[in-house]
């Protein structure tokens, strides 16, 4: 058995888009960043390199790199996932928790848990998923952390 954890932030402002999840949310702000800024699918991407001893997100996809500028972050959790397969790996569960002041996540649940659910290969209820404020903390981030079982 293999545990792996990983994490992301992005400031957020107007004129960007706000994807979670690989979803793209309605939102008057979004993610600063190179690619699409999916704190979820970059923390997911973290935990499962994390591993396996693979390194980090940015060590595979610079931000430097034009080929990553407004990619969709799938694009990042694939390929995890298929270094983590080439190296036996078997995702077994996924626990992901978003903190994000507004807006509201939870209209957004069940779309969010489905779409984790295909991108993962995974049943819902191998996928937790969670939302939270920061209470005020961090009113312009979005936030994300995940952990990772995988068999192998
Ligand atoms: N963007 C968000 C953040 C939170 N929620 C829901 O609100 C509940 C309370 O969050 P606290 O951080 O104040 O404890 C939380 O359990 C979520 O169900 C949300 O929907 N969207
Ligand atoms: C995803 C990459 C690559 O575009 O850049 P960003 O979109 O800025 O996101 P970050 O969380 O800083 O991860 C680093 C890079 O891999």
């Amino acid at each position: 058995m293999r545990l792996g954890y990983g994490e992301d932030s992005h400031l957020l402002e107007e004129g960007r888009p706000l994807y979670l999840c690989g979803l793209l949310l309605p939102s008057p702000l979004g993610a600063k960043a190179h690619s699409d800024g999916d704190a979820a699918l970059h923390a997911l991407t973290d935990a499962l390199l994390s591993a396996f001893g693979l390194g980090d997100i940015g060590l595979l996809f610079p931000d430097t790199d034009p080929r990553w500028r407004d990619a969709r972050s799938e694009i990042f959790l694939k390929e995890a996932l298929n270094l983590v397969e080439a190296r036996g790996g078997r995702l077994l569960q996924a626990n992901l928790v978003i903190v994000l002041d507004r807006p509201k996540l939870a209209p957004h649940r069940q779309a969010l848990a489905q779409n984790l659910s295909r991108l993962l290969g995974l049943p819902q209820d191998r996928v937790g998923l969670t939302f939270k404020t920061s209470e005020g903390l961090a009113p312009r981030h979005v936030q994300a952390r995940a952990v990772v079982l995988l068999d192998g």
